[in-house]
């Protein structure tokens, strides 16, 4: 199987993370796609809502969703979420499968900051979507790696030639200028976003009186 993972800290959960994950398993035919929320996001304030509340929301979406599961193997590891940690444990989860991890542009543009970055391609392939308001520059040094790792590139890395991972897929997906953040913002003000979420996940927000000032 080919299986898409977007993770992320969906503080909420938004037509951001949504459309282009679709987009991507259209595009590159994912059997699935896990949408899987951290716990201890490494690069982040902690969220002010629960884990528990932010699993909830992505697994109303994935509920809604064919081809969408949550995955909750972050959420209960009690140590911050570092994707190369979670990648080894799917990869040893779904050994026969083709992983695929999916993120922003200003995801892969800070991607040499993360924990143990390179060993991410001992594990799974990278997709990279688009984001309003970030591009890769051609001289930035993920440019290269990007070259380098992409599909077409005359050297395959090893890791493609051993185990089938380690390339990077750029995907071109209809850009969404849609942050959590600004989403929290507008809720704070008591303004309802009501095009930038799922009803199902606005529900859950105006239930749980969420992201109030
Ligand atoms: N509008 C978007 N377009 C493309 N990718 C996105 C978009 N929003 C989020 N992503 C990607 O989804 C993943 C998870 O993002 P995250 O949950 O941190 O959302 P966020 O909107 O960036 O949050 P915040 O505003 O709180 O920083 C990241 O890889 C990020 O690049
Ligand atoms: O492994 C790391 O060092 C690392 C650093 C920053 C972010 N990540 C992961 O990247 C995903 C998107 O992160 P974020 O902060 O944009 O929500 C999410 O799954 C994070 O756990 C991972």
């Amino acid at each position: 199987m080919r299986i898409g993972i977007l993770g992320g800290t969906f503080d909420p959960i938004h037509y951001g993370h949504i459309r282009p994950a679709m987009e991507v398993k259209q595009a590159l035919a994912l059997d699935k796609v896990l949408l899987m929320p951290n716990h201890i996001p490494p690069h982040k304030q902690q969220p002010n809502i629960t884990t528990a509340q932010r699993l909830k929301m992505v697994d109303d979406v994935c509920q809604q969703l064919d081809g969408f599961e949550l995955c909750d193997i972050e959420a209960k590891r009690n140590t911050p979420s570092y994707t190369v940690i979670t990648l080894e444990k799917l990869n040893n989860l779904y050994p026969t499968d083709e992983l695929f991890f999916i993120m922003g542009m200003d995801s892969f543009i800070q991607l040499q900051s993360w924990y143990q970055w390179q060993r991410l391609f001992d594990f799974a392939h990278i997709v990279v979507c688009q984001r309003p308001g970030w591009q890769l520059d051609v001289s930035h040094p993920m440019q290269q790696i990007l070259t380098a790792r992409s599909q077409g590139s005359l050297e395959r890395p090893a890791s493609y030639k051993q185990k089938n991972c380690g390339l990077i897929f750029p995907v071109t997906v209809t850009p969404q200028d849609i942050s959590s953040t600004q989403i929290r913002e507008q809720l704070a003000q008591g303004v309802i976003p009501t095009n930038l979420l799922m009803p199902i996940t606005l529900d859950y927000i105006q239930n749980q009186r969420l992201y109030l000032p």
